[in-house]
């Protein structure tokens, strides 16, 4: 690859070694595109809201889910373009879309490793961001617990290797700065176990 010019960016690498690799790739879907995935997401995806344990209490999720098998015949047509975008940019063929809404600042998602055993190990997550730009925490385990921060842009692929889901949590904190609305889509290669009963989440 040639050298980059002075204000052209690839990707970043925002960490990499035993642990695992982090990238971020700017605009890798253009703004125009990224808002008409946005808006046609928001209006026709079937968003639940779910509930959850927390210290022998049931919550509210704090944001809104869906998610979809990448081999559904009637996959929204921003599904199946976003997989085709990032099945390019990573050479990985995917099997699986997460989808989050975040309604506002008040909607987040707590520090977490992606589940484990729904992994395929050789494979990264890799994370489409659409809407208003939230910062994603990513800490490591281990102490010292470096902690990379990273503001993830509309149009913006975030790739994750395998090897951080063991060696890092990553978390999109509540925000008192006053953002609009953003959909974020996790692709993920689940292994083929892969139960219905715990498809969707
Ligand atoms: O919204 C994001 O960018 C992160 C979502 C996430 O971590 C997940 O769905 O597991
Ligand atoms: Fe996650």
């Amino acid at each position: 690859m040639g050298q980059l010019g002075l204000f052209e960016r690839g990707d970043d690498v925002l960490t990499d070694g035993p642990l695992g690799r982090v990238t971020y790739t700017p605009e890798l879907i253009d703004a125009a595109r990224a808002a008409a995935w946005f808006d046609e997401l928001r209006e026709r995806v079937e968003w639940r809201s779910e509930r959850r344990m927390m210290y022998e209490r049931e919550v509210d999720v704090p944001r809104l889910v869906a998610g979809f098998r990448l081999d559904d015949a009637n996959l929204l047509a921003p599904l199946r373009e976003a997989d085709a975008a990032v099945r390019a940019a990573t050479g990985v063929t995917f099997s699986s879309v997460g989808l989050n809404f975040y309604r506002d600042g008040r909607d987040s998602v707590a520090p977490h490793n992606d589940h484990l055993n729904e992994l395929r190990k050789d494979k990264p997550i890799a994370l489409i961001s659409l809407g208003s730009t939230r910062r994603m925490t990513i800490r490591a385990k281990a102490p010292p617990r470096r902690v990379l921060h990273v503001d993830l842009e509309p149009g913006s692929l975030l790739v994750m290797s395998y090897e951080t889901q063991l060696h890092y949590d990553h978390g999109i904190p509540k925000t008192d700065e006053s953002v609009g609305p953003r959909i974020s889509l996790a692709f993920r290669v689940r292994v083929p176990s892969d139960g219905r009963a715990n498809f969707y989440r």
